[in-house]
């Protein structure tokens, strides 16, 4: 069901062609991009809407954005509707003649645009872009997928196994269906955490060198529930408010707020002066920790990637001592045992943050879950190497998949050098947050993305 890989790499699309549907067009600019070059749709997407702006007004630009997103979060289901309709195997056909036909079928089945204009404005798209030969297959297949009713007929119809509808209803992979019920364990929440992980996430903002009320203000937006720095916005755009725009306040999901505060609330005896981030590109977490710091904590940024460690020090350049190293956790180049606390927010499959990127779950695949957690581990290893007898280790994921949550964790615990600390009693105002002694949030219950945090301490 995952979007066939492309061995043609495809310039890309021209601007010379007839005037077309502008919003329609952009959205397949976008779709042509991620299936064609491997492009990120929330990068690509805004770049052509700051191009187009003259040429698509606001409405346009919304419904671009709906078409785009909903159509690649939706790529798993429209294949399975369309795979029959067509004659070949969907790989096979024309890439752009593919992503056509999921736009078409999206409006189709999740929009209920009017199946006159769904498909008379894909085959006129389909017409200019690719030539009249493949308008008549897209016009043909897409009145068939009009003709079978709408998202919920065709799921009936489609029939298949619990997760084969659980997957179909919620746009996601199978293998990411059973990673959610696994780490979930109850069964009435899977669906809900499934629809809640397909809808735009609201855009939060963290308070950082600025009152949360000042910034609530300034943006109209309203205190998140969980994070003391957080505001939740409405709407419009962040990079307009002023505390964003001057680095007080920044772009950052309430989850991976609390999990840079479960570094700082976690209890500790002795010194408390140095702290480190292990893997702290782009730095998101590293702000806040340098603004929730007590003073005189000497906060150190660490990234593997010299452009990551580039936006750290960007992201702390107003942050008084601070240090940024481009360095390899697994291999720490600082002493043993130099830090207090450590936070290692681990590179993972991001299953928890998917609402962000609509196709990454289908670039995902189960295959990419273990070297993931050989790293994973190897960092955590550093990790509590680096901090000293007492110091505390904070791991966190944006993935609650249990290989690379629990299963890392409970490895290292099994150190007769390490124990736990329980999460939950550190976020009393947090309800549901429990996984074990670990924390995980969720977005059906939290609105947050789905972090994974856990707490140990070094005993000697
Ligand atoms: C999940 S991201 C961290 C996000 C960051 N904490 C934030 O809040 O902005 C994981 C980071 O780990 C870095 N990384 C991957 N392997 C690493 C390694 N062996 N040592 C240090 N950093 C590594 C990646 O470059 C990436 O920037």
């Amino acid at each position: 069901m995952s979007a066939p890989r492309r061995g043609n790499r495809r310039p890309p699309s021209r601007r010379s062609r007839p005037v077309l549907d502008g919003a329609r067009l952009t959205a397949f600019d976008v779709l042509d991009g991620v299936s064609g070059r491997d492009a990120y749709a929330n990068l690509l997407l805004p770049q052509l809407l700051r191009e187009r702006a003259a040429d698509l007004g606001e409405r346009d630009a919304a419904f671009a954005t709906q078409l785009a997103y909903g159509t690649l979060r939706a790529t798993g289901t429209l294949d399975a509707v369309l795979a029959p309709l067509v004659s070949r195997p969907l790989a096979e056909l024309d890439p752009r003649v593919l992503d056509l036909l999921r736009l078409g079928a999206y409006q189709l089945l999740d929009l209920r645009v009017p199946a006159h204009a769904a498909v008379d404005t894909t085959v006129a798209l389909t017409r200019a872009i690719v030539g009249t030969g493949a308008s008549g297959l897209v016009n043909a297949v897409l009145r068939k997928v009009a003709a079978g009713g709408d998202r919920a007929a065709w799921v009936e119809r489609l029939d298949g196994d619990r997760d084969q509808r659980l997957a179909l209803v919620t746009d996601h992979p199978r293998w990411i269906v059973e990673a959610w019920r696994d780490a979930l364990r109850d069964e009435a929440e899977v669906e809900p955490a499934l629809l809640a992980d397909d809808a735009a996430p609201e855009v939060h903002l963290v308070a950082r060198r600025v009152p949360r009320e000042q910034l609530a203000a300034e943006s109209g937006g309203q205190p998140g529930p969980w994070s003391p720095y957080a505001v939740r916005l409405g709407g419009g755009d962040p990079a307009r408010v002023p505390s964003v725009r001057e680095g007080r306040a920044a772009v950052q999901d309430e989850g991976s707020q609390l999990a840079a505060l479960l570094l700082a609330r976690a209890p500790l005896e002795g010194p408390d002066a140095a702290w480190l981030d292990v893997c702290a590109g782009p730095g998101g977490k590293s702000g806040l920790l340098a603004a929730v710091r007590p003073e005189g904590v000497r906060l150190t940024a660490a990234d593997r990637a010299p452009h990551r460690a580039e936006l750290v020090r960007q992201a702390l350049r107003d942050e008084d001592d601070v240090e940024v190293l481009v360095a390899d956790g697994r291999t720490p180049p600082w002493t043993p045992g130099s830090f207090d606390r450590v936070l290692l927010d681990a590179p993972c499959t991001g299953l928890g943050a998917l609402r962000r990127r609509p196709e990454v779950r289908w670039r995902r695949t189960a295959d990419d879950v273990p070297p993931l957690v050989e790293l994973q581990t190897a960092l955590l290893d550093g990790a509590l190497a680096s901090v000293r007898t007492g110091g505390v280790v904070a791991y966190v994921t944006c993935s609650p998949h249990t290989d690379e949550t629990v299963a890392v964790v409970d490895a290292a615990a099994a150190r007769d050098d390490v124990e736990v600390l329980p999460v939950a009693p550190l976020f009393p105002e947090v309800p549901g947050l429990a996984r074990g002694d670990y924390g995980q949030l969720w977005p059906h219950r939290h609105g947050t993305d789905a972090m994974f945090m856990a707490l140990l301490r070094r005993t000697r």
